[in-house]
């Protein structure tokens, strides 16, 4: 046996170990919403990722929010979850439900009525986010929730799971923001952490970091990752100061009246949407 082999078993000790530990956990999350592509991208990584973080959230006891469908990895997290028999929610506007367009859907359906009433009800929906590879479609969504976090919007945490790196040229984005003076150094720290498998970590041979960084390596086993992050989503609070409060979003914000079914307005009156603000 070789010393490679003998990482290799020594690691995969040390994952099993972590998930045994971590099965026994509670969250204090009961669901969390997952952004990811509608495409499996081109690495099996990325997709053993994203059933590694579905079988991870069952262990917690934690139920799953996301965009609908079974295509991509949006596909592999959602049954992964459903099957180890916890609530799946997918958000699926009207115009995507044709079949053909996102497949079928597993657990609870939520037709909404477009893209920003679904990214609002998968926001209300759960108690934290986190974003696996993908597309556009990814981006903007976690791109959202961070500015949302930022504002002061909501105040739950959003975590990244950098596979094999896929994120890094984003987030070394980010650190040139921080550094022009674009994004405040604080809410640089709005994004959980960043984990970045990779199979050159004779230093994790068992030992759990505390906290994952950027810079962190790993074995490439995705179950340790997922594990890691989710432990360190439960234990984030916000620590960046917040633009607005939430108690004014939620006093403040306005939306106009399409259908015109509230008596006595006309169409197109600003009306406060009194909901908005209590459901994130
Ligand atoms: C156009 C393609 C598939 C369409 N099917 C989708 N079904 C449900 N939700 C989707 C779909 N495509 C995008 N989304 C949403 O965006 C996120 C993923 O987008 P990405 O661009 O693939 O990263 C996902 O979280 C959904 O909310 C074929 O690509």
């Amino acid at each position: 046996m070789d010393s490679e082999d003998h990482m290799e078993i020594k690691a995969e000790a040390a994952v099993a170990e972590v998930i045994d530990l971590t099965t026994s956990v509670h969250s204090r999350f009961r669901r969390i919403c997952v952004f990811c592509g509608s495409s499996q991208g081109k690495k099996k990584s990325y997709q053993d990722a994203a059933v590694e973080l579905g079988k991870e959230l069952v262990a917690r006891n934690i139920d799953l929010v996301y965009g609908g469908g079974s295509v991509g990895l949006m596909g592999l997290v959602s049954r992964a979850v459903y099957n180890g028999g916890r609530h799946v929610i997918g958000v699926i506007p009207k115009t995507l439900m044709p079949r053909e367009i996102t497949g079928e859907t597993v657990g609870e359906v939520k037709p909404v009525a477009d893209m920003h009433q679904r990214k609002a009800e998968m926001a209300r929906q759960s108690d934290a986010f986190i974003a696996l590879p993908g597309g556009y479609g990814t981006l903007e969504e976690l791109l959202e929730v961070i500015a949302w976090a930022q504002l002061g919007i909501h105040d739950k945490p959003v975590g990244l799971l950098n596979v094999d790196g896929y994120y890094n040229s984003l987030l070394s984005f980010i650190d040139k923001a921080v550094e022009e003076e674009f994004i405040s150094p604080t809410a640089r720290n709005i994004i959980v952490l960043a984990p970045t498998p990779k199979r050159t970590a004779p230093e994790v041979g068992g030992v759990l970091p505390d906290k994952i960084t950027t810079t962190t390596s790993f074995i490439s086993v995705p179950a340790y990752v997922c594990s890691v992050l989710a432990q360190n989503i439960n234990e984030y609070s916000p620590g960046h100061e917040k633009v607005v409060p939430k108690t004014k979003w939620e006093m403040e914000q306005l939306s106009y009246c399409k259908t015109c079914e509230i008596p006595g307005l006309k169409e197109g009156t600003a009306i406060i949407e009194a909901q908005r603000g209590s459901m994130l």
